[in-house]
């Protein structure tokens, strides 16, 4: 279900995405200078207007740039292909892009005295780290992990309607989205590490776990 999501709504995207992706390599634009770009923008969002109580145009400005992360990758497809160092960029930054934004949100909610809310952010920031250290570890041994109902853009999602809702005044709904988020990022830990295992088995079954 999130990967039909994400499949029907990044082929939405690439309509969009394609002509800025040729204009900016025309301006002579690289990927990995869009990569960085991306990934400062949110941080301006997440933590200069965000982490300040400004919800409504943190989330925004974080949703703007978060969307660059599709127009790396096509730059790079475009120009010739993609680069080694090009993804281990694109990974690392979104790392810390979303440091940052549940970064800031336990801020903004440490400052409102909601110490729940700031716990769940924590447990979101700690499982959502998690869902890519287990999909990056597992192909760094030769497997792949492209499982699980909250990837990246279901966890921003996620966060982000619920920090815009907070924005408009339906106050409980950050820390309501938060615990949701931080549940679907521990279950999604459990499917990626299943996944893991049961490739690990198919690959040397008469080792031991
Ligand atoms: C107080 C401040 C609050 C701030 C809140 C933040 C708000 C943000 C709100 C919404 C943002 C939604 C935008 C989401 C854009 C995400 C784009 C994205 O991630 O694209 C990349 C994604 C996957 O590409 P990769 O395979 O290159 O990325 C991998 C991924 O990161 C893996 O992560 P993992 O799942 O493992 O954790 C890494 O492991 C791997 O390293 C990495 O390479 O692309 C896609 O396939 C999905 C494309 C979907 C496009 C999303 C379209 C969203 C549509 C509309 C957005 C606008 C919504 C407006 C309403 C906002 C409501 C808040
Ligand atoms: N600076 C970059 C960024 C990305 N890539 C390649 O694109 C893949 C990710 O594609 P997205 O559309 O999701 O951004 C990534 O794995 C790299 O192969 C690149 O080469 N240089
Ligand atoms: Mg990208
Ligand atoms: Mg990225």
């Amino acid at each position: 279900m999130a990967k039909i999501f994400q499949v029907s709504a990044r082929a939405g995207m690439t309509r969009v995405v394609e002509p800025i992706a040729r204009a900016l390599l025309r301006a002579g634009v690289t990927p990995n200078a869009v990569t960085v770009a991306g990934t400062v923008g949110v941080l301006v969002g997440a933590l200069g207007f965000g982490a300040r109580g400004h919800l409504v145009a943190g989330a925004l400005i974080v949703t703007v740039f978060a969307l660059t992360d599709l127009l790396d990758g096509t730059m790079a497809r475009m120009s010739g292909g993609s680069t080694r160092f090009g993804a281990f960029l694109d990974s690392s930054m979104d790392r810390v892009a979303d440091s940052a934004v549940f970064g800031a949100v336990a801020y903004w909610l440490a400052t409102q005295g909601n110490h729940s809310g700031v716990a769940a952010a924590l447990v979101c920031l700690a499982a959502g780290s998690l869902v890519s250290y287990v999909k990056a570890r597992a192909e760094g041994l030769g497997m792949t992990c492209n499982v699980g109902i909250a990837e990246r853009t279901e966890r921003l999602l996620i966060v982000g309607v619920g920090g815009i809702l907070t924005g408009l005044n339906v106050k409980p709904a950050l820390e309501i989205a938060l615990w949701l988020l931080a549940a679907v990022s521990i279950f999604t830990v459990g499917q990626r590490m299943a996944h893991v295992y049961r490739q690990a088995q198919q690959l040397q079954p008469d080792r031991q776990a």
